[in-house]
Order: C-alpha cells, then structure tokens, then sequence
C-alpha cells in the first residue's frame, strides 16, 4: 500500500487544502521549499533536508516526529535562524529569518547545560529580559508570573543544581515562556526525564499553551507525546527529508493522561502514526516510493 491516507486519517497535505496562508489566516511560522544540505570539509556532503513546505497557525501546537537521523535538529536549528539554508526560507511573523529572531525561545533537552548554575532560578529567568532591555520592575514581575506558571515560586532563590531535573526543566521552560515567544521550539525536551516526571511536564505544555495561547513546535523521538501533546503531529520521511504526512489530531481539547491514552482515537493515530515511521525506516517516501512488493 502506498502512504495512502484512510478517510480515518485527514492530512492538509494529502487533501491539497489551500495554505494557511492562502487563507488569510494568521500564520506564525512559515516553511517555503526549505532545504539543507552540509558541506563538510573533505568529506562527502550530507543531504539533510531536501524540501519541506508547511505553516503554522498563531496559537497552534504542532509535534515533529521522524526517523533517527531523519533531520529533526537540523530543521529545528534551521527554524531558530543558526543555520545557514542550502535553500527556501523560514518566515516568522512575516519576516524571513536570517538568524536568530526575537520573536523566538528554544527549550533543549539538555537542561543542565542550558542554565547558568551561578545563577539562582530567578537570575535564570531574568536574564534574556534583561537583554531585551524591559525595566526591573517589569522584570520582576513577569519572572514572577512565569515561576508562578510552572509551580516553582518557592524555588526562586535556589540555584539549579540543587533541583531535579524535572524541576530544572521548568526553570528552562519558565525563561521561554516569560520572554513571550511569538514561537516556542522544543527541541526533545523531555528525553532525559522519567517517565512520570515526563507525564508532568507533558501536561505543564499543554495547560501553559492553552493558558497563554502561545505557539509551539515539538520535537519528540516519542509518537505517544507526539499524539497527545499535539493538534498536529508532522512526519517527517528519511534523509534527505521531505514531508511524509501531516496528521491532524482530533482528539478532544481538554486532555489527560489517563482518559485521552485511553480513547480508541488516541490508539488509532498513534498507530496511524506509529505506521509512517515504520515505512520512513524503510525508505518508503512520497518522492521515492518503494516497488510494490516492499510496500505494505
Ligand atoms: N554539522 C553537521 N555536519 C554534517 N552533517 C550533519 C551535521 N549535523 C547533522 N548532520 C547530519 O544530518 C543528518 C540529520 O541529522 P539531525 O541531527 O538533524 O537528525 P535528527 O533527526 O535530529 O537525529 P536524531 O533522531 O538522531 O536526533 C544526519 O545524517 C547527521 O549526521
């Protein structure tokens, strides 16, 4: 079977609906044609991403899924504006990114390494406010909000390292979100928690983007975070990459973790999901179909 999509399943992509753009809607983040190629020095270049075209809506949350090595970073790095692109264009609020842009935060997965453990929660917090010039007070109080909004108040005065790393991930989340973002970029923020911690953080994304209607892109390896985190969840083929299919999520709005996991919906596109993975291992991509007998 060719990466068909069962009326079950509905795909922007596949249903040649006009872009968000086109429609006059509001869209935050904008992929035209991107494309990255790597030239390393006296080595072969590596083809990373050899096209890929889609929009987000202000407000949206969107997962990326795909392959090891299908191009993830590469594509999340070219978004934030720290990669130079072989071609196409990444536009955020209708500017064309040509590094890294105001209007964006990125959470990494590395949390540890991505705050200052001389400085205290606060500190950390402050500080891209500080080089956005906002005055003290101002500061203080969106610092207070943000800690406030990942439960964190009472740890405002420690330093990281005396927190958990579940913990010390919020802090990273609360610097996101308090310098706010046009676009948030979550570039597998959770891989190095546990799994209950994990659930936690899940359901901190989802309640703070409903709460303050701020636009996200994730990144995840996980196709269960992808589905339940996710209004959309982006496959993404093998290298070089090009869209394999972009999956709407109609699962309900209010989710958690018991309930939506549970739904038949839920194992539905997960699977639905979980299927496109297995043929972007195989090499089955819409610009280079496998022959019939390797199909499904
Ligand atoms: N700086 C670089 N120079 C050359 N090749 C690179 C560079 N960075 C990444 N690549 C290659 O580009 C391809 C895509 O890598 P990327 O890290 O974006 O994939 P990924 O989907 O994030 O991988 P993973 O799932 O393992 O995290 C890989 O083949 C990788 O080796």
């Amino acid at each position: 079977m060719a990466i068909t999509k069962a009326p079950l399943f509905t795909s922007r992509r596949a249903e040649a609906e006009p872009s968000a753009a086109a429609e006059g809607t509001s869209v935050a983040l904008d992929l035209r044609g991107v494309q990255k190629t790597y030239d390393t020095p006296g080595r072969p270049q590596v083809e990373a991403i050899r096209h890929l075209d889609f929009s987000i809506r202000r407000g949206e949350l969107v997962c990326v899924v795909g392959p090891s090595g299908a191009g993830k970073t590469t594509l999340l790095r070219s978004i934030a504006g720290l990669l130079d692109l072989t071609g196409g264009e990444v536009v955020l609020d209708g500017n064309v990114v040509t590094g890294p842009p105001e209007g964006m935060a990125v959470v990494f997965q590395e949390y540890g390494r991505s705050l200052f453990p001389w400085m205290t929660v606060r500190q950390n917090v402050e500080l891209p406010l500080k080089e956005k010039g906002l005055d003290k007070a101002t500061r203080r109080e969106k610092v207070n909000r943000a800690l406030e909004e990942v439960g964190l108040t009472e740890a405002a005065e420690q330093h990281p390292w005396q927190l958990s790393g579940g913990m010390q991930q919020r802090v990273a989340i609360a610097r996101a979100v308090a310098y706010e973002p046009s676009v948030l970029l979550m570039d597998e923020p959770f891989a190095a928690v546990d799994a209950q911690t994990r659930a936690e953080l899940e359901d901190l994304v989802r309640s703070l983007w409903k709460h303050l209607g701020v636009t996200v892109l994730f990144v995840t390896h996980d196709i269960d975070e992808a589905v339940y985190l996710g209004e959309r969840v982006i496959v993404l083929s093998n290298r070089p990459t090009v869209l394999m299919e972009d999956v709407d999520v109609d699962l309900p709005a209010e989710r958690d973790q018991l309930t939506t996991r549970s739904l038949a919906r839920f194992g539905e596109l997960r699977g639905h999901v979980y299927s496109l993975i297995q043929r972007a291992k195989r090499g089955d991509r819409p610009d280079a179909p496998l022959p019939a007998s390797k199909g499904e």
